[in-house]
């Protein structure tokens, strides 16, 4: 699993409704898919060449933050191959007898999606190498002197590999991916789109401007979009008689503490820490993790790419550090020590 995505507070019964939703929302195809252009441009050539050629196009990477779409670009691809798709991640293949069991199962063509592949054990990842190059793996039957290693054929497959931390995966394993999509944040105008398309899948009217609130708060990340695109709809169903507008669509976020920007409780949790607890910094990930009740990856991956985005905060080699902006934003008063730091470096 990648880390929790910060808002989950806003779904406090769970993730079935989301599960069920998030499915019939992914764009089927490349075609559908807004907002990562270049991305989408890119594998189409690689996709519609290997048909040309009639192989098997190389192996994909796409990494970037949780919820921006890897997962549903994986689909698009076996999609636009009209290949089977076969779903795993890297924390579920511990032993590299759990991946040589399912790469003897693929068949001629398949999409394996590894999700989170750079959290899986070293003894798969070097399996997995041979595995991509050369379609082969040696399985080792036995144990201690009389072990014997048996080269095991697998059919030639397109591995996509998911992750959000591009810099954890060895060289060896980043270099045999043909292909990879770097996926960035989405911009407002783009998001709007996405509630747009979203609202109209499942019978909710948003106009523009509704929209533009939602997409404005939901942190350039369009699973986070379609979340509070449904917490506005509840909200409006109870609220509001069911008619959805701007001001219904901002108090919704309100209640769900999603501020003006898209920072969420634990966004917030994290800045607030640093400013008050720590004094702007600097403090190591560990410490400001623990502060928030949170696991480190959650902070590392989840909230920091967004603040450090924001301008909020900012990593050092000594630690995270808050920018003035941070202050100002939590409301708060820079204090004296910080306030001669940024008179000229943060404006
Ligand atoms: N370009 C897009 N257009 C419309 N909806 C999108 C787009 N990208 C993602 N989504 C929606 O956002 C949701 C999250 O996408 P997805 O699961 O693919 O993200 P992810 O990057 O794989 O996340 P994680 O790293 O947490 O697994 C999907 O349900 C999908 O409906």
């Amino acid at each position: 699993m990648t880390p929790r995505i910060a808002d989950d507070p806003l779904d406090p019964h769970g993730r079935t409704d989301e599960i069920a939703v998030d499915g019939a929302l992914r764009p089927p195809s490349l075609d559908e898919f807004k907002g990562q252009p270049r991305v989408a441009e890119q594998l189409g050539l690689v996709l519609a060449a290997a048909q040309h050629r009639n192989a098997v196009p190389d192996h994909v990477l796409l990494s970037g933050p949780p919820g921006l779409g890897k997962t549903t670009l994986a689909m698009i691809i076996a999609h636009e191959l009209g290949a089977p798709l076969r779903i795993s991640s890297g924390p579920a293949i511990q032993h590299a007898g759990d991946l040589a069991a399912i790469l003897s199962g693929l068949t001629e063509g398949e999409v394996f999606f590894l999700d989170e592949i750079h959290r899986m054990s070293r003894p798969a990842e070097e399996m997995l190498y041979m595995a991509m190059e050369d379609f082969r793996v040696d399985v080792i039957v036995g144990k201690g002197p009389g072990a014997t290693e048996i080269p095991l054929e697998i059919p030639p497959f397109v591995l996509v590999g998911a992750t959000t931390r591009a810099g954890l995966l060895p060289g060896p394993l980043r270099d045999r991916f043909g292909f990879t999509g770097q996926l960035d944040y989405y911009d407002a105008a783009d998001l709007v789109g996405i509630v747009q398309r979203s609202a109209s899948l499942l019978d909710i009217a948003v106009d523009r401007a509704s929209a533009s609130v939602i997409a404005g708060r939901s942190r350039g990340t369009p699973r986070i979009a379609n979340r509070l695109l449904r917490r506005v709809r509840d909200f409006a169903l109870v609220k509001a008689s069911g008619r959805i507008d701007p001001d219904v669509a901002a108090a919704a976020l309100e209640l769900y503490e999603v501020d003006a920007l898209g920072l969420d409780r634990l966004d917030r949790s994290v800045l607030e820490a640093l400013c008050v607890r720590f004094a702007g910094g600097p403090v190591g990930l560990g410490t400001l993790a623990m502060s928030v009740g949170e696991e480190a990856e959650t902070v590392e991956e989840v909230a920091e790419p967004f603040l450090i985005r924001q301008g909020f905060l900012m990593r050092t080699p000594r630690g995270r550090v808050a920018t003035q902006r941070a202050w100002q934003h939590l409301g708060l008063k820079v204090p004296a020590s910080r306030a001669d730091l940024f008179s000229d470096a943060d404006g």
